[in-house]
């Protein structure tokens, strides 16, 4: 297993995937690992979640994690399926003793100081800033950093294609989480893999 550091160095961006169908599963990966997005974070919001994890961790190339991990029976089911990291829209005391219990990196979400403080006590300083846009955009997270200099976030909610590189501009974001790549239903992965390479090359 990577540290999650690792992980958020990889791109300067995280694909946040909700893959309806498994069928899509591996189209979808190929298309960002062929456009230079290999860390990828499928959500546990459909019912095939767990299966699109086994899938696209058979692609070459391809980091795959679990998003949208809310307890530890999610965390549990994600990591059989061979999820490399784990991604969750908060922080409980549950989830991170789970991950650190299994070795599995954890990217949990904070909003606030005191988010963040709870994950300091619990060994992490390396987080999710979620909702980004909506917890105060930018100028929160500037704010957050001053308190927290040594603290690292992945930025994500409402970052766009054009928003990214002002997030990725500041020195305490390691890389920002998007659902811009990936569209709902059949993948077009001509233009996945555009959008890919477009975000990898965002900060270089
Ligand atoms: O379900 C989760 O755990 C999540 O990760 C939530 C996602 O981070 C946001 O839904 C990002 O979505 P956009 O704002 O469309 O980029």
């Amino acid at each position: 297993m990577q540290a999650v550091e690792t992980i958020m160095r990889t791109g300067p961006v995280i694909p946040v995937l909700v893959i309806q169908d498994v069928a899509h599963a591996r189209p979808v990966a190929e298309a960002l690992v062929a456009g230079g997005i290999r860390v990828l974070e499928v959500t546990l919001r459909t019912s095939c979640a767990i299966d699109v994890i086994r899938e696209m961790s058979a692609v070459d190339g391809a980091i795959v994690g679990a998003g949208t991990v809310l307890n530890e029976d999610d965390l549990d089911r994600a990591v059989d399926a061979g999820a490399q990291f784990i991604v969750s829209p908060g922080l409980t005391k549950g989830i991170a003793r789970a991950a650190a219990d299994t070795e599995v990196p954890l990217l949990p979400g904070v909003a606030n100081a005191s988010d963040i403080m709870r994950g300091l006590d619990l060994g992490l300083n390396r987080f999710k800033f979620f909702p980004a846009e909506a917890s105060g955009g930018l100028a929160a997270l500037k704010a957050l950093s001053a308190p927290f200099g040594d603290v690292r976030f992945c930025p994500t909610g409402g970052i766009t294609e054009a928003t990214a590189p002002q997030w990725l501009a500041h020195p305490s974001v390691l890389c920002c989480g998007g659902s811009w790549l990936v569209g709902p239903g059949v993948p077009d992965t001509a233009a996945i893999k555009a959008r890919a390479q477009a975000a990898s090359a965002l900060r270089s």
